[in-house]
This record gives C-alpha cells, structure tokens and sequence, in this order.
C-alpha cells in the first residue's frame, strides 16, 4: 500500500505544468486549454466504465488513474485546489447519500426521482 495521495499528484501537476511542452504531457494538455482536457477526461471516464463492465481489475485501476489524473490537471486549470473537493466530500459526510440528495434543488438534480 503507497501513502501517495491525490495532494501530491496535485503538487506534481502544478509544477509539470509550467514545464516545457517538449517534455511533459501535462504542460501540452495545458497548452491545449480546458475544453481538451475535459474532453480527455470524458473519454477516460468511458474507459473506466468499460473497465468496470467487461475488464479486469489491473484494468479498472489503470484507467482510474489515467481519469483521476485528467480530472487533477482539468482542476488545476480551473485554479480549483484539490483541497476544496475533499471538504465538499468532508461535508457530505455529515448526512447519508439520501439525505444529500434529498437536499439538492429540484433544478441541480432535473428535478428526477431515479436512482
Ligand atoms: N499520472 C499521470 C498520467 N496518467 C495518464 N497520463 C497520460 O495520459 C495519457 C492518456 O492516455 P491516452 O491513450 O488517451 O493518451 P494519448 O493518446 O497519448 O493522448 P492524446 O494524444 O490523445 O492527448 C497518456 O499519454 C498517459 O501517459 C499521465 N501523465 C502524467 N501523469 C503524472 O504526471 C507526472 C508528470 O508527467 P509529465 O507532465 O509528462 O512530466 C507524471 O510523472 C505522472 O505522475
């Protein structure tokens, strides 16, 4: 088990970012602005699901990372820390799922009543 944590691919994605395009993968994602990277993360979150439906598990794990890094670099664009979706989540923890969904508006939710 590593103590890698999201903060600290957070802190990697800041400092590859301003790198040269030449090397690094993220500054070129940088360089192509947010609309490509949410564009990546979709289609590495299609991936992940595929994974879950029909793949293994060193699959499921891959592609997890590869959407978790593109959600990390699609923030980071966003100058929106890391650190203020983990208090997001740190507030949900108070109330059940139900219960948070429960309190989302109408609207936020398309006023739907599925699962
Ligand atoms: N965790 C990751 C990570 N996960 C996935 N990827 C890259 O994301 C891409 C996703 O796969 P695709 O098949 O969609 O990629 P592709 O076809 O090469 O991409 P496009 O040409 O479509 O953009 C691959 O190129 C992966 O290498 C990552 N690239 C970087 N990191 C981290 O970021 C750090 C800095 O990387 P650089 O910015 O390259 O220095 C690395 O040391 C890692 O810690």
């Amino acid at each position: 088990m590593t103590n890698f944590t999201l903060s600290d691919l957070e802190s990697i994605v800041a400092t590859r970012a301003a790198a040269s395009r030449d090397e690094s993968y993220t500054a070129r994602l940088k360089e192509k602005g947010v609309a490509h990277v949410a564009k990546k993360l979709g289609e590495e979150s299609v991936e992940t699901i595929i994974a879950l439906v029909s793949e293994d598990e060193e699959r499921v794990i891959s592609e997890s990372a590869d959407m978790l890094y593109h959600l990390l670099v699609a923030l980071h664009l966003k100058n929106i820390p890391v650190a203020s979706v983990l208090t997001e989540l740190a507030r949900r923890t108070s109330m059940t799922g139900l219960a948070e969904k429960a309190s989302r508006t109408p609207q936020a939710s398309g006023g739907r009543q599925e699962d």
